[in-house]
């Protein structure tokens, strides 16, 4: 038997226990849960966590979810069998759940605005729409990988507002997106609204999300339909699901809604999260988007998402979209934060706009805990690729 070392100030600790599928060389992969630096191997508590996969558990419903929780809390407090415990730098982390549907929001008032004025100059930076409903669109579930996948650059057809004619070629525009993921553990069946006060019964819980974007395949292609392939070759999130059970103390007021938006999208008590996020690029620290400033939150996505019927599945992953707050560098794309690659910032001493092969994207976030400590949610990273 052993004791789990929990440090008062660990971002890890006993108020958030993130759930993710991990693999050692003598343990095929499987549900485990993070405890300071280590992970316990959750097929101790229950066989729903043999499955290479926290689809299975996160099915079973919100009841479960929190009876699982208060065991784990008790399990790793007290003294645990030492097999089941493993430093988290001798394992290797999965995809902690199998994508059903993705879906992609645009959330942030500060990205939409910029993004407007950047790929629609002239034009309201806003659509008329914007305000009345969270925009969003149905993205690519095959093609969402693990913290750490490199991503190859995409190739596609280009074409500056000057050429006479498209060409096919590398993406020289290529792009990330910091972005904030919502996992649906119970759905809803085809026909049925979620209601936006529904919310914490069906939304199990947060992962990071880089939405890697290639600008020049994505403005050419965008109208009128939306994002395509420009946005469909790579979605990566963090390796650990923190419960949205651990993040009450997280939560704040979205800022002011005006119009009031439809009654199906007005929240008793709204889910805008606390969250401040970094962005670093080859090390550096370039942004630090706080999701606190998210003009609609998840529960209105969710409400959205399925206010036509259309059911929800075990595995879904919804995205906020890009964070983005109102200082340059609170910005969570490069194309803002260069503004359309005109105004490069600096990088480890060099002029950077877009992304390069060999680059390296990470992104991290924390948010606040019931005690001192922070909660974590890791990061996701990754690495660019030539393209092939
Ligand atoms: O305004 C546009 O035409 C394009 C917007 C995006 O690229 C944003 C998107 O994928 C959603 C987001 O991350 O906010
Ligand atoms: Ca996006
Ligand atoms: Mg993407």
């Amino acid at each position: 038997m052993t004791r789990i070392a929990i440090p008062d100030d660990s971002p890890f600790g006993l108020a958030n226990l993130p759930y993710g599928v991990f693999s050692t060389p003598g343990l095929t992969p499987r549900v485990g849960v993070r405890v300071a630096d280590h992970v316990v191997d959750l097929t101790i508590v229950d066989d729903v966590f043999a499955a290479p996969s926290l689809n299975p558990f996160m099915a079973q419903g919100h009841a479960r979810w929190v009876e699982v929780r208060e065991r784990i809390i008790d399990l790793v407090s007290g003294d645990i069998d030492g097999a089941a415990v493993h430093p988290v730098g001798a394992v290797t982390t999965h995809m902690p759940f199998e994508v059903a549907d993705y879906v992609d929001f645009y959330a942030s008032e500060h990205h939409a605005s910029n993004l407007g004025r950047l790929f629609r100059p002239g034009s309201e930076p806003l659509m008329p729409n914007w305000k009345h409903l969270p925009v969003g669109y149905h993205g690519r579930a095959g093609t969402v990988v693990p913290s750490g996948t490199d991503i190859v650059r995409p190739s596609g057809q280009r074409k500056a507002p000057a050429d006479a004619a498209p060409a096919y070629g590398a993406s020289r525009r290529l792009d990330i997106e910091a972005e904030v993921g919502f996992v649906v553990g119970a759905g809803s069946p085809i026909g049925a609204q979620i209601g936006v006060d529904d919310f914490d019964q069906h939304v199990f819980g947060v992962v990071l999300v880089n939405d890697w974007s290639a600008r020049d395949i994505q403005a050419w292609e965008y109208v009128p339909l939306g994002p395509f392939l420009g946005k469909s070759f790579a979605t990566s999130i963090s390796p650990w699901v923190v419960p949205l059970l651990a993040l009450e103390s997280a939560r704040v007021a979205t800022p002011p809604q005006d119009p009031e938006p439809l009654p199906y999208l007005r929240e008793k008590n709204p889910w805008g999260l606390d969250l401040d996020l970094t962005v670093s690029w080859n090390g550096q620290v370039v942004s630090r988007p706080p999701y606190r400033e998210m003009y609609w939150s998840p529960a209105q996505m969710l409400a959205h998402m399925t206010v036509n019927g259309a059911s929800s599945r075990t595995g879904d992953l919804f995205a906020s979209g890009t964070v983005s707050g109102p200082d340059r560098d609170q910005r969570g794309a490069f194309i803002e934060l260069t503004w359309g690659g005109k105004e490069p910032i600096e990088v480890n001493g060099a002029p950077r706009t877009f992304l390069e092969d060999g680059d390296e994207v990470v992104i991290t976030a924390t948010a606040p805990g019931p005690s001192g400590a922070r909660i974590g949610f890791g990061e996701v990273s990754g690495r660019v690729l030539p393209a092939r």
